[in-house]
């Protein structure tokens, strides 16, 4: 099993690890190098075979190592190996298509009762690629009707239309708050 890692930092061992999973397609590697790179050094993407994996600082300074596992369905049976020690969980959905909104939801619902995932911390991103069509984020809460399934993790939502630099931004933000907002509710982190 190969991967991709492009950073020739060193790797800090007590990194918080995370998972960005979601379909093929959906933009999670974009998402990653955008996070790691910015958005303008970006140029595109090609699907990813097993996975990529990166150092990445959040604006206060946390360091997580993100593992983008590929969105194939061939890969599916193969991402589990990557869950255990996961502390928080990024879900990329595309909803500017309801089928593959309800595609997304049915996996996600499946990653979400993995026993090694079960009070990780989620953050959705609803990759909606046009502002047409696009929900905001109580919207996509209501409509994705995760309640039940989340139980006792913390999560947030993070809407891009256009996936610009500041929408990018926002959603490193947002994880690193729902990351410290998980540490103060169990401090033992
Ligand atoms: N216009 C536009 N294109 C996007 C957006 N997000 C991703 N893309 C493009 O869609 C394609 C797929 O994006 P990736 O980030 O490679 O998708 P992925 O989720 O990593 O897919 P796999 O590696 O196959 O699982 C690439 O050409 C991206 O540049 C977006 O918000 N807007
Ligand atoms: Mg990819």
């Amino acid at each position: 099993m190969g991967g991709t890692c492009s950073s020739k930092a060193v790797i800090s061992v007590s990194a918080t690890k995370l998972i960005l999973l979601g379909a093929k397609g959906s933009g999670k590697t974009r998402l990653l190098y955008s996070w790691l790179l910015g958005v303008s050094s970006v140029v595109d993407t090609i699907p990813t075979e097993s996975f990529n994996v990166e150092p990445i600082q959040t604006p206060d300074g946390i360091s997580l190592l993100v593992w983008d596992i590929s969105g194939d369905p061939s890969y599916k049976t193969k991402r589990r190996q990557f869950f255990h020690g996961t502390e928080g969980i990024v879900y990329v959905m595309d909803t500017s298509d309801p089928v593959l909104m309800q595609e997304a939801r049915e996996d996600l619902v499946t990653i979400l009762r993995d026993r090694d995932l079960l009070k990780v911390p989620l953050l959705l991103i609803a990759n909606t690629r046009s502002k047409q069509g696009s929900f905001d984020d109580s919207e996509l809460k209501k409509e994705l009707k995760l309640k039940s399934v989340v139980r006792e993790r913390r999560w947030d939502t993070v809407t891009m239309a256009a996936f610009d630099q500041k929408e990018v931004d926002t959603s490193l933000e947002k994880l690193q708050n729902l990351l410290k907002s998980t540490w103060v509710a169990s401090p033992q982190h």
